[in-house]
This record gives structure tokens, C-alpha cells and sequence, in this order.
């Protein structure tokens, strides 16, 4: 028999709450995210993914509960300042400076980590290397979620917190970011989205916020009973 103790998760989500605005976003949340590990979120509108998000990337404190890192409290400010450099963000507002090249808006960023050399290779493998030279305000929707999955590559640091990262993407953006998320994974990296949309992840967590008021009749319920005819 091994008396060796179970390894620590990477990260441990104990009892997490969240208030924001005076108002009571995430209850009792619990999870827990080893090396490799995948935590998909899912929930209504405004049920709190992207606070949740928010949270671990520590733009917000939990109100209670601990979020732990290799076991030591992320809000601590010296444990902060290290699990920090730990998260790579990916949101909704996508950070590109229009006036720079596609690959300068890579490049900033890898420069900004002390990194070079990745972000070429990574804009070719989301498909824009034709791109690279072009300013950035050419790019389409789609073709700006791509350079921000270039970003996450060029950066390369091991949690991933991805806010809705298929919006835009065609079917082959959506195979792309299925394929670097698993790549992460077997690096041991881990990767928590928040999503809307269908995302192959195998063996992910799921987590699924409850919605946050009551759910009133809507047009679509309507619609189905016939009650608009
Ligand atoms: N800046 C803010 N200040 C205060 N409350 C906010 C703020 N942003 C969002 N909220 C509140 O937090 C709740 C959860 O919002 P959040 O963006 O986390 O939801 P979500 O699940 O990501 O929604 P969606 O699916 O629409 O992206 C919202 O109902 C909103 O009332």
C-alpha cells in the first residue's frame, strides 16, 4: 500500500462566491484542475462565466472561499505576483492595436514575456503567416480571434482562460482551437473556457452556472406554444 499522498491540484476552487456590484454572482463553487486538466463553463446569459473568468485571473476577489494555487492562496499578494505570470487571457475585447502589423501584435506581447521567435510560426499555424505583414485593421472577425490564439501560443504560459474563444471562427478556426487546446493539455497545461458554442475537449470538466433569476416566459417559449400566432 502507498503512503504517498495524492498530488495537490494545480489550482483548487474551494466554496468560491462572488458579489459584484452589490449583487451575489457565483455560489459555493467548487472545483478542483490538475496538470491537464480542462474546465468548461456553461450557463445561461449573465450567469456568470465571465466573472467567474474574471475571478481567476484576479481582476475580482472572491467575497468567499479560497481560489488556491499549488495549494496557497492566490489573493495573498506575494503568491499573486506568481500566479500571475502563470495565466494566459483571452477575452472578448481582443487588444489589437489596428495600427500595427499582425505580427507586430503578436510580437509585442511574446517581447513584453521576454520570449521571440514564436510568434511567425504561431500565426502560421492559425492560418494568417499571408497576413503577417499586413496592418491589423484588414483582419475580419474571425481572422482577429486567430491572432489572439497566435497570441496565446507566442506567450505560451501554462493556464489558459479562454472567454467565449469560437465566436467568429469558422469550422476550420473551431478544429484550430480544439487542436492547441489539446496540444496545451498534453504539455500539461491547463485551459478553462467559457463558452456558448459546441468545443470538443475530451474529458473536460463541466460546470454549469444555474441562472441567476428565475426564468420568465419568453418570445421563444411563446413562440413554441403558439401563443404569437
Ligand atoms: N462590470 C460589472 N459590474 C457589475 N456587475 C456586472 C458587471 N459585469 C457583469 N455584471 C453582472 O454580473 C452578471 C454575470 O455577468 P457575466 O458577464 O459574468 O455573465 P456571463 O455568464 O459571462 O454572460 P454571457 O453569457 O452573456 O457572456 C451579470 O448578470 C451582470 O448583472
Amino acid at each position: 500500500m502507498s503512503l504517498r499522498k495524492p498530488p495537490l491540484p494545480r489550482l483548487l476552487l474551494d466554496n468560491v462566491s462572488c458579489i459584484r456590484n452589490a449583487q451575489q454572482i457565483l455560489r459555493h463553487v467548487n472545483a478542483s484542475i490538475h496538470d491537464g486538466g480542462a474546465l468548461v463553463l456553461t450557463g445561461t446569459n449573465g450567469s456568470g462565466k465571465s466573472t467567474f473568468l474574471r475571478m481567476l485571473a484576479g481582476f475580482s476577489k472572491p467575497s468567499a472561499g479560497r481560489i488556491l494555487w499549488n495549494g496557497h492562496n492566490v489573493t495573498k499578494s506575494g503568491v499573486f505576483s506568481q500566479y500571475k505570470l502563470q495565466l494566459n487571457w483571452l477575452s472578448l475585447k481582443d487588444a489589437i492595436n489596428d495600427r500595427f502589423t499582425v505580427l507586430d501584435n503578436v510580437v509585442w506581447f511574446e517581447t513584453l514575456e521576454g520570449k521571440e521567435g514564436k510568434s511567425l510560426p504561431a500565426l502560421q499555424l492559425m492560418g494568417l503567416g499571408r497576413l503577417a505583414k499586413e496592418k491589423s485593421r484588414m483582419l475580419s472577425m474571425g481572422q482577429r480571434k486567430r491572432l489572439q490564439l497566435a497570441r496565446l501560443l507566442a506567450i505560451d504560459r501554462p493556464i489558459w482562460l479562454l472567454d467565449e474563444p469560437s465566436v467568429a471562427l469558422d469550422d476550420d478556426g473551431v478544429r484550430l482551437l480544439e487542436y492547441i487546446i489539446a496540444e496545451h493539455r498534453k504539455r500539461g497545461g491547463i485551459v478553462i473556457v467559457a463558452t456558448h458554442l459546441p468545443i470538443q475537449i475530451e474529458d473536460a470538466m463541466v460546470l454549469r452556472l444555474p441562472p441567476r433569476f428565475p426564468r420568465k416566459m419568453t418570445y421563444i417559449d411563446m413562440l413554441d406554444r403558439g401563443e404569437l400566432m
